[in-house]
């Protein structure tokens, strides 16, 4: 395909995502009536669609739409962000998108508005700015932008140096991430990783440096038993117990999104418990609790565009009473001394800090002994944990 042919295809995706479907559903549906696209068209098309979906205000207003964005528009906004000539692509020539009308045609604004220029929602601005300060600019100009691929290292099986070394081999180049000690950012050739045979063996996993960090962080050594109750597909999991041999038990509301757990951590070389929440209570006490609580997840925006303009302020409260719910319903499997470890990939204090003081004042016995917040400026995702201990009467 040519490159105003993806062009068009991306505008076709678009538009069916602005009707309604969900991104993946139209990229989806868009490869199953173009079967004549190959996987380089297929990742060229993804592309597209992800950086307008992060790029939605923005790329809008630079494309000329109206009230509402289109497709057009959005693609007509990304190359002029790109600083391309749109003319030089919208020709209508063979598979081209048609040439731009003369509304179309007219200049871009110069001075877009400050959450325009973000990408940021209106409504989101001033808790983000309360959250960020000073940080809301930059970071927000980073979650523009594509996230890293960035693999942890399974030091089970290999070490850093190692993986890099058998990576290069094949092809695939990556180098050491400074936010943790298991974390390789891959710089060339990512593609290549689904079928290497050191992903198929375990010795390496897709994960974002700042999550590797926050499981850096939990005090895992020494803990015989530790319970991670928002396992999900258990990224956490085998990460933690990579790093630390313990009873490792896993649990989610939803059982199904733990499906894979078992046969990745068989390739990890991990054992793993499945539990459902008698079993989690019949097996307490923990030493350490991991609370990987479900967020607005605005830490990891980058990867997943359609969350950031999809939260509201409604859904926003019915995230937090979650996160109250779930801390006040585990605390008690956690023995004396041991650690309840809050957890989230956002960078808003309501989820974060206030979920921790406010949790604090409920829980009397109970200290916050760290608190770290990650942005984007760190390198990796936005994340938040807290440390809290149950102090022995
Ligand atoms: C942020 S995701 C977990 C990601 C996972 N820890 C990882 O690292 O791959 C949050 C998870 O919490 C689960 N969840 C939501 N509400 C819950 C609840 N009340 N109790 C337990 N799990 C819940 C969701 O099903 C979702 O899988």
């Amino acid at each position: 395909m040519t490159p105003s042919a993806r062009i068009a295809a991306a505008i076709e995706i678009l538009d069916r995502h602005l009707a309604g479907s969900a991104a993946e559903q139209a990229l989806t549906a868009w490869a199953r009536s173009h079967r004549f696209a190959g996987s380089g068209d297929r990742a060229a098309i993804r592309d597209h669609v992800f950086d307008a979906l992060r790029c939605l205000r923005s790329f809008a207003a630079l494309g000329g739409a109206a009230e509402l964005p289109t497709g057009r528009a959005l693609m007509i906004g990304a190359l002029r962000d790109a600083g391309i000539s749109a003319e030089t692509l919208f020709t209508g020539e063979g598979h081209a998108p048609a040439p731009l009308s003369a509304s179309e045609a007219r200049p871009p604004p110069t001075d877009l508005p400050p959450n325009v220029a973000l990408d940021c929602p209106d409504w989101l601005a001033p808790l983000l700015e309360d959250s960020l300060g000073d940080d809301l600019p930059p970071v927000m100009r980073l979650m523009r932008q594509r996230a890293p691929v960035t693999l942890r290292v399974n030091l089970l099986r290999t070490t850093r140096a190692k993986a890099q070394s058998a990576l290069a081999d094949e092809g695939i180049s990556a180098v050491p991430h400074p936010l943790a000690d298991t974390a390789l950012h891959v710089t060339e050739n990512p593609h290549k990783l689904r079928n290497s045979p050191l992903y198929l063996d375990g010795r390496i996993e897709l994960q974002d440096a700042a999550s590797q960090a926050v499981v850096a962080m939990l005090p895992l050594t020494g803990a015989a038993r530790v319970l991670d109750y928002c396992a999900g597909g258990g990224g956490k999991t085998l990460a933690m117990a990579a790093r630390a041999p313990a009873r490792y038990v896993a649990h989610d509301i939803a059982p199904q999104r733990m499906r894979d757990l078992p046969e990745r951590a068989r390739r990890a070389g991990i054992r793993v418990d499945l539990a459902d929440s008698a079993r989690v209570a019949s097996l307490s006490p923990y030493d350490l609790v991991l609370l990987d609580v479900p967020c607005s997840g605005s830490g990891s925006w980058r990867r997943a565009p359609e969350a950031k303009w999809a939260l509201t302020p409604a859904r926003l409260a019915e995230l937090q009473q979650v996160q109250r719910q779930i801390l006040d319903e585990t605390h008690e499997f956690v023995a004396p001394g041991g650690v309840l470890a809050y957890v989230t990939c956002s960078m808003l204090r309501a989820e974060n800090g206030d979920q921790v003081a406010a949790f604090l004042r409920r829980a009397p016995g109970w200290q916050c002994t760290v608190q770290r917040r990650f942005t984007l400026r760190d390198g990796g995702d936005g994340f938040f944990c807290a440390l809290l201990t149950r102090v022995p009467r």
